[in-house]
């Protein structure tokens, strides 16, 4: 079974490293790993592991060949048998590990190398352009920060980040250009009533009817194709607007696929709990759900034998789809050891998340992971969190409460997926501490 309940100590070793001045405000990550006077050593408020022979970096050296690895395509493939035998993987997968490695996803390379790059340039943002996306709350459709939540924690984290709700509202940061994808207020004055309306019930996703995703992506491509066509011989013509539709395009798609991915392998998890293939998206409101981009910044560090990147943890909600530059880090926990995940290219890593284990009554877990950094180049991970709707209270399957042999009835208590978020966002991020809130 992956992850264990407890949540694991960190260890803190101030003495080891340099000392520092740990503001009250601190800087992003990438401003200390380039600064001329880090050398060898790091400021002792990274220093998260007490000793360099308690180093996140050697990993147990556990077989990271046996991760299971699930073909996409073959969850929607024509043949039954097919079907049947990779949700019985899924279903394995998802007890056994609490996460897989996911191939022929059909979400093109480069859209993912797109948001990379993006992701990229946003931390290359000065700090006072970075600023405006702070955010306040931890509710806050975007907000950047470095650490986790450096109000509460005693060590940081080797970690930038950008977090930002893509859906059922898109929202995107205003830089860099390009990030966003809809450049609506350019032109909206200039299009023909009919292709408004149009375009209207495509970014609206919550308005639609529950389309299935081919019908989306084709209305999509078509509306794009009726703009582009009339921006041609616009009066303006400019490049501009081109440029603006393809930036929404790409965000569209990227959104699209990404939820489908996560929708279709939730179906399949379902289904491998003996339920009604529908039934997590229903019980989760699904079409309402929330996504978070979660984009992670880790620069070289001088000692990754005393930092972190993020220490263990369980995610909220769903399911996390992880994409990654080629550089690996990300360590899942297997029977009480340390597993380094090395990501096939073009591959999804997924790990379960603490709302598939509450809906399950405990029979498929959320992972325990975290983020290693190492001392040669910059890892960017996005991890996009897929979990429901803010209002939907998730409560344990009604046909799961009693199939636990030494369960009397539900293992954990519900909550409002957005006051979970609250709480395990404004908390140290520590183990399943969250989710232990929730055991009954
Ligand atoms: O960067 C990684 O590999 C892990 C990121 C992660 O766990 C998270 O964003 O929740
Ligand atoms: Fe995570």
């Amino acid at each position: 079974m992956a992850g264990t309940s407890s949540p694991i100590p960190h260890e803190t070793a101030h003495s080891y490293a340099a000392a520092t001045d740990h503001n009250s405000i601190l800087k992003s990550i990438k401003e200390v790993a380039e600064s001329p006077n880090l050398l060898s050593n790091i400021p002792s408020n990274y220093a998260y592991f007490s000793k360099p022979a308690a180093s996140a970096v050697r990993a147990d050296n556990t077989d990271c060949d046996s991760i299971p690895v699930i073909d996409f395509s073959l969850l929607q493939s024509a043949s039954s048998d097919q079907r049947s035998k990779v949700i019985r993987d899924l279903g394995d997968a998802c007890q056994c590990w609490g996460f897989f490695m996911v191939v022929n996803h059909g979400v093109p390379k480069i859209l993912m190398e797109s948001m990379l790059d993006k992701c990229d340039e946003f931390f290359n943002l000065t700090p006072e352009e970075k600023l405006q996306f702070e955010g306040k709350h931890v509710l806050d459709p975007i907000r950047c920060g470095t650490s986790f939540n450096t109000s509460v924690e005693e060590v940081n984290f080797w970690r930038d980040y950008l977090k930002v709700m893509v859906h059922p509202i898109f929202h995107s940061p205003s830089k860099p250009r390009g990030f966003r994808r809809w450049r609506w207020d350019d032109f909206a004055d200039e299009l023909p009533v009919d292709v408004l309306k149009r375009i209207a019930a495509i970014k609206v996703y919550p308005n639609l009817e529950d389309i299935e995703y081919r019908t989306h992506v084709l209305r999509s491509c078509i509306a794009v194709w009726e703009v582009w066509n009339y921006i041609k011989p616009a009066r303006h013509g400019t490049h501009d607007l081109r440029l603006g539709f393809q930036e929404w395009f790409i965000g569209n798609i990227q959104q699209t696929t990404i939820r489908h991915v996560a929708r279709v392998l939730l179906r399949g998890i379902s289904a491998s709990l003996g339920l009604d293939e529908l039934q997590i998206e229903r019980s989760m409101d699904w079409e309402m759900g929330q996504q978070i981009l979660v984009a992670n910044y880790y620069p070289p560090c001088p000692r990754p034998d005393l930092a972190i990147g993020m220490p263990p943890h369980s995610d909220h909600g769903l399911l996390t789809i992880l994409a990654q530059n080629q550089v690996d880090g990300l360590q899942i926990q297997h029977n009480g050891k340390w597993v380094p995940v090395h990501a096939s290219p073009n591959s999804f890593l997924v790990n379960t998340g603490d709302h598939i284990e509450i809906f399950s009554n405990g029979i498929y877990r959320s992972v325990l992971h975290r983020a290693v950094v190492n001392s040669r180049e910059t890892r960017i991970s996005l991890a996009i969190a897929n979990g429901p709707s803010l209002n939907a209270m998730v409560t344990p399957a009604p046909q799961l409460i009693d199939k636990n042999r030494d369960s009397t009835g539900a293992r954990y208590k519900s909550m409002a997926y957005g006051e979970y978020v609250q709480l395990q966002q404004s908390s140290r991020l520590n183990g399943k501490s969250a989710l232990d809130n929730l055991r009954v």
